[in-house]
């Protein structure tokens, strides 16, 4: 029998950020809550149009770094580079204003607001009306499953669209690296694959994709280079492919 295709192929080149140059540069980072020192010398590079994976298990760390990114967890030395230019410790706000979107863990959305209304909540930063309405369409060409339920409350939807919501709303903002935390939390085997899939569709239409995952084999299977992040260190780095065969990579999570 035929899997029912849950969530349409992602329509990457309506959003065509191809040509864009955009990478981040960790370097040298660390971070701490308190007297907890949670991330210790950490340097890794995001890669313009491609996506850059970081693997770790529970409490390695990576929450904090996206964090540290976003100006919310600043770090307590070390730089963070966008094109060469360094945003570290500057306001949330302005990192978002440099193209940067995060797609947060846990795909955190308004349930009391309807579909339309959390993705326009993603496109705060733009006053222009025509432009929010033409990203909303290019939304929902590459998402007629929201196209369909625009009025529907966000909260009724099931966790698949509502993961759809979510990247969607990453999108509303036109950003040009889009910082994903862990997308396949809490998602059924045939969604967390489905989401994978435009996760793919969204690299290949240009934007960068910095993706922290737990899950080792999916991930691998679309990202281009990644890290592995152990109790604040990265342990293991490589092309995706090296990566598989990399025994420090599965220690990280069960040694
Ligand atoms: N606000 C906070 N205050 C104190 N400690 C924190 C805070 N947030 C996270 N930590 C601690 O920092 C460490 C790293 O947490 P972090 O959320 O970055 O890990 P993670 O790799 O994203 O884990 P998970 O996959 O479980 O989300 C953990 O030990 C966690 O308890």
């Amino acid at each position: 029998m035929r899997t029912l295709r849950l969530i349409p192929k992602f329509k990457a080149h309506i959003w065509g950020w191809i040509d864009t140059m955009s990478s981040i540069k960790i370097e040298n980072l660390f971070a701490a809550y308190d007297k907890a020192d949670v991330l210790m010398d950490v340097s890794l590079e995001v890669f313009s149009g491609k996506i850059t994976c970081l693997l770790g298990s529970n409490g390695a760390g990576k929450s904090t770094l996206i964090r540290s990114i976003l100006g919310l967890t600043p770090p307590r030395s070390g730089r963070i580079l966008v094109d060469n230019k360094d945003i570290t410790n500057i306001a949330t706000h302005k990192v978002v204003a440099e193209g940067i979107a995060c797609i947060p863990e846990g795909r955190k959305m308004f349930p009391k607001l309807t579909v339309t209304e959390n993705l326009r909540l993603g496109a705060f930063q733009v006053s222009n009306e025509a432009l929010i309405r033409e990203r909303l369409d290019k939304v929902f060409t590459s998402f007629p499953r929201l196209a369909e339920r625009r009025d529907q409350l966000a909260g009724t939807m099931s966790g698949g669209e509502q993961a759809m919501v979510s990247i969607g709303r990453g999108l509303m903002g036109g950003p040009r690296i889009l910082l994903i935390d862990e997308p396949s939390l809490g998602l059924s085997p045939l969604y967390v694959k489905e989401n994978f899939k435009i996760i793919e569709g969204i690299r290949n239409s240009g934007i960068t994709v910095f993706l922290v995952e737990q899950n080792v084999r999916q991930t691998l299977a679309i990202a281009d280079y990644g890290y592995v992040l152990s109790g604040g260190h990265v342990v293991a780095q490589g092309t995706a492919d090296e990566l598989k065969e990399n025994e420090d990579v599965y220690a990280a999570y069960f040694g």
